[in-house]
């Protein structure tokens, strides 16, 4: 249950000395909306400081402009084409797929849904579901997909909060008492019940793959500000594709790594001033901080 910070040490990827962009994880960030544009920034900011070599936001036409702005490192596509063949890792040069932050399910559920469908179908390779996508991926049919993923042996990581997670616990039918669940009990439920790694967020966080469960409980309420939990997904989708053979834990070091980035930028700003954009700004002290314990 306990995870500690000198196993998340281990996990962290420093480049080897002779790597190259494509070796250090490529991260394909599908995230935004004509109403939430900066989700996919502040998802494919922290991918890349999380160590991806390479990170390609796929925002909508109205974003790309704006995202080529605020990331000029950012590889932009506009969403309306992107029809990739297939998403696989590739030998020495790892992959993985964000999908959801910032997506506007109410005002743009078609377009959001073909994007959610696109990435399960065709990512072999970690996917991490978050923000609007979570609210399409409550239903059945999303479940099939994410069974059949986890038959084909690739993961596939579900972020929700409280209120996400009880839209995907009711559409799984789980029974009506699972609230009163301790919270352990029911991230590892809802696991099962989408064949996926839960990162169950919350002022304790939980990360379950349905027989496994850490908790990180060194988050501040400095992190309660709008946006963090894109900073987290971004983080999480970076490690997942460095750390393909371990998803669960590298799930659960982007966790702790985000936590204990909130808590160095409250230092400096206080619990009160800290954004999004501080945690950020963080997490090169926040691994350093973590490695000092390899
Ligand atoms: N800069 C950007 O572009 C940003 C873009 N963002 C993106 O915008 C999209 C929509 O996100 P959002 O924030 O508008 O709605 P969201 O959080 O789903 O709340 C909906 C309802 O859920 C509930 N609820 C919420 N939190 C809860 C909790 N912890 N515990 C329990 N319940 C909770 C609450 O309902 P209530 O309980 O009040 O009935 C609330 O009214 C999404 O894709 C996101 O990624 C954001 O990341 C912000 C920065
Ligand atoms: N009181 C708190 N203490 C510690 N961490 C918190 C607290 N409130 C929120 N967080 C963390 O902040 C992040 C918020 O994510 P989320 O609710 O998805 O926000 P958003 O969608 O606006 O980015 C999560 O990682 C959550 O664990």
């Amino acid at each position: 249950m306990g995870f500690t910070i000198g196993r998340a040490a281990d996990l962290l990827p420093f480049p080897a000395s002779d790597t190259h962009k494509y070796a250090r994880g490529k991260v394909v960030v599908v995230a935004g909306s004509p109403r939430y544009p900066g989700a996919a920034v502040l998802a494919a900011r922290a991918a890349q400081r999380m160590g991806a070599g390479y990170v390609e936001a796929v925002v909508s036409a109205p974003a790309v402009l704006p995202v080529r702005i605020a990331g000029p490192s950012l590889v932009v596509s506009d969403r309306g084409e992107w029809d990739p063949p297939v998403l696989e890792s590739g030998p020495g040069r790892p992959l993985a797929v964000l999908v959801g932050c910032g997506f506007d399910a109410a005002g743009d559920a078609g377009e959001c849904g073909r994007l959610l469908r696109l990435a399960l179908d065709r990512a072999a390779c970690p996917v991490v579901v978050d923000g609007g996508a979570l609210g399409l991926a409550a239903c059945d049919e999303m479940r099939r997909a994410l069974r059949l993923r986890a038959g084909r042996g690739v993961a596939t990581v579900l972020t929700p909060h409280a209120g996400e997670a009880a839209l995907l616990a009711e559409a799984a039918g789980l029974p009506g008492d699972f609230l009163s669940d301790p919270p352990w009990r029911f991230c590892e439920r809802l696991a099962q019940a989408y064949s996926a790694i839960v990162c169950l967020k919350g002022p304790d966080t939980f990360v379950s793959d349905g027989s496994e469960t850490y908790a990180i409980d060194q988050g501040g309420p400095e992190l309660a500000k709008a946006g963090t939990g894109d900073v987290l997904a971004g983080m999480a989708a970076a490690l997942s594709a460095q750390r393909q053979g371990d998803v669960l834990c590298a799930v659960t070091t982007a966790a702790l790594l985000h936590a204990e980035a909130g808590r160095l930028a409250a230092d400096r700003r206080t619990s009160i001033g800290v954004i999004p954009e501080d945690v950020i700004d963080e997490l090169g002290s926040a691994i350093q901080r973590v490695a000092s314990f390899r």
